[in-house]
């Protein structure tokens, strides 16, 4: 009896060293915060825009620290040559995901972007992806994102109060036109208003506010009524599911009955030797959506908030367009090469507010010796952006909005420092994982911020008790895996009389690539559109050819 007494002691007490040691920082990390027995460093891990206490950590344990989350590793990435030497030359051991249950039971396991390296999801979706990145293809689009460019200037210049949703309207309806063939003529439209609740509720899935399920698992299995978060995640399913397999349905009747328009989606229904059953390439389009219209309405909402909080950039990237395109014309994409200034202030917004400030969590499959440390296969790397862009060694003054920084050099950093480890796509991440949509977003970007800038002055309102400009509040963020200013106010005016004239008459020129795109919209709401584009008036300015429209 004794023995199994002194048995059941011995066990007892190893199981509670066992249970003592999770969580410790084993032999080999990058140091860290130090951590408690159990949880590691759970207990204090951010949950509010977790970039902004690594980038302080970073301050103290360097480019390079680990976090325990109970048995866990994450690795946080805060310097330039960790992401060259261990990220970038090491792509394939770092470019898994850590998988999170919750958005794997969301996407059903079909989101590219968080598919395992290599998996059959990864490897399909990719490879049906590289049009996106074809340089040929890429400028079949132009004369989409030119029409939509030019809607957005005749909706700022009628409506400026609804700039914040006339920018997701614009990029949604790029991205639904290129990517489904169909597009959202009105930022009022239900299609929109959809599209705006599906990325609000990923953005709330994908925030710390949701319990850390892949690190105590034993919270799956709590009952719905007390797991809030499990009533978000069947919602977000299906709403998903009904957006992206609506738009899908009507790419295959438009092909089934000859009328395909050349979108991508169509190019994926008619391609030979891809692997994909109806629900991945629905979920393929609708992870393009998310990823690409998303992400580009948050750059130029940020964008806007920079200007207004930075008036003389403005003001230099104004003079700069006055002097290369005049007052006659607005830009094309032709222009952009000319104007190293308006490039300058595009780099700039990605380095002021990145979209992913921590891009999305890698993976290493492998164990990696990096600089003296042991990572072990499975941890999570966190490739801390924000970090790395508001470093003050490397950038002068990086807390202001100063595209000039881009002009004195290549990267933006300080002139004595190396520049050896330095990239301008860090904002779109690293390795095999690198954004396959950075050349469409940064090309379409350019055209949007060159007109808007061409056509507007922006200000920061005025105090109505004061008269004074208010302060502009640059922190007022939502906090997600996106980085997105909450909506504020700004005062916008036309920059000079005659530009409203070319700004309405450009609108109407584009009739014709809009409608290409509109062929899902009732009669009646069509005819509505033929009347707003039909008040033409003075010169009337030809609309560029759609080559990617197939009649
Ligand atoms: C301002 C615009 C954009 C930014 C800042 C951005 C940023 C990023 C970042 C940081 C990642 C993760 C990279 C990593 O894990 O290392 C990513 C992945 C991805 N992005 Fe973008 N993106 C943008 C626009 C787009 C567009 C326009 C598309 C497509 C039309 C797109 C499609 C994707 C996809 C599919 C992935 C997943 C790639 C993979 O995991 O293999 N993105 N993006």
């Amino acid at each position: 009896m004794y023995v199994t007494l002194y048995i059941g002691i011995a066990c007892l007490l190893w199981a509670v060293f066992a249970l003592l040691r999770v969580g410790r920082r084993g032999r080999g990390l990058p140091p860290g915060p130090p951590t408690v027995p159990v949880l590691g460093n759970l207990h204090i891990f951010p949950t509010q825009k977790p970039f902004l206490q690594f980038t302080a950590w970073a301050r103290t344990y360097g480019g390079i620290y680990s976090l325990k989350m109970a048995d866990r590793t994450a690795i946080v990435v805060s310097s330039m040559t960790v992401v060259k030497d261990l990220m970038d030359a090491n792509s394939i051991e770092t470019g898994d995901r850590p998988s999170v249950y919750i958005l794997d039971y969301v996407t059903k396991g079909l989101h590219v972007g968080l598919a395992p390296l290599g998996s059959y999801v990864w490897k399909t979706a990719r490879q049906a992806i590289k049009p996106l990145i074809n340089p040929k293809t890429l400028n079949t689009y132009q004369p989409v994102a030119y029409a939509e460019s030019s809607q957005l200037m005749y909706d700022i210049l009628h409506h400026p109060e609804d700039f914040y949703s006339q920018m997701q309207r614009t990029t949604f309806s790029f991205a639904t036109s290129i990517v489904f063939g169909c597009r959202c003529p009105g930022y009022t439209s239900p299609e929109l208003a959809h599209f705006i609740e599906v990325v609000r509720l990923w953005m709330s899935l994908t925030s710390t506010e949701i319990p850390p399920l892949d690190f105590l698992p034993f919270l799956k299995y709590v009952p719905e009524r007390w797991a809030y978060w499990k009533t978000l995640a069947q919602k977000t399913r299906k709403l998903q599911h009904d957006i992206y397999s609506g738009m899908l349905a009507s790419a295959e009747d438009r092909l089934t009955n000859n009328r395909g328009n050349g979108s991508f989606i169509e190019s994926i229904l008619i391609q030979k030797g891809l692997e994909m059953d109806r629900d991945f390439i629905a979920h393929l389009g609708g992870i393009l959506l998310e990823g690409g219209s998303d992400t580009t309405s948050t750059f130029l909402q940020s964008f806007t908030l920079a200007i207004i909080a930075f008036p003389d950039a403005q003001k230099k990237a104004q003079e700069e367009i006055d002097r290369v395109i005049g007052h006659d014309r607005s830009p094309t994409f032709e222009d952009i090469t000319q104007m190293p200034y308006l490039q300058a202030v595009i780099k700039e917004v990605h380095r002021f507010r990145p979209v992913a400030p921590l891009a999305v969590p890698h993976m290493t499959s492998m164990p990696l010796e990096y600089d003296g440390y042991i990572i072990p296969k499975g941890s999570t790397i966190f490739l801390n952006i924000w970090g790395i862009l508001h470093d003050p060694e490397v950038f002068e003054r990086p807390e202001d909005f100063w595209p000039d920084r881009y002009i004195i050099t290549e990267f933006g950093i300080k002139p004595e420092v190396n520049s050896r480890d330095w990239r301008n796509s860090l904002p779109f991440g690293s390795g095999k994982r690198l954004c396959p949509g950075m050349t469409l977003a940064n090309t379409s970007l350019s055209l949007h911020v060159a007109n808007l800038l061409w056509a507007f002055n922006f200000q920061a309102p005025f105090d109505a008790k004061t008269g004074r400009k208010t302060k502009v509040d640059l922190e007022a963020y939502f906090s997600g895996l996106s980085y997105t200013p909450k909506p504020f106010k700004v005062v916008i005016t036309p920059r000079h009389h005659g530009r409203e004239d070319i700004i309405n008459n450009q609108f109407y020129a584009c009739g014709d690539i809009y409608k290409r795109f509109e062929e899902h919209i009732a009669s009646e709401e069509a005819e509505e559109l033929d009347k707003l584009r039909s008040g033409r008036s003075g010169a009337v300015i030809q609309a560029p050819k759609t080559d990617c429209v197939e009649d």
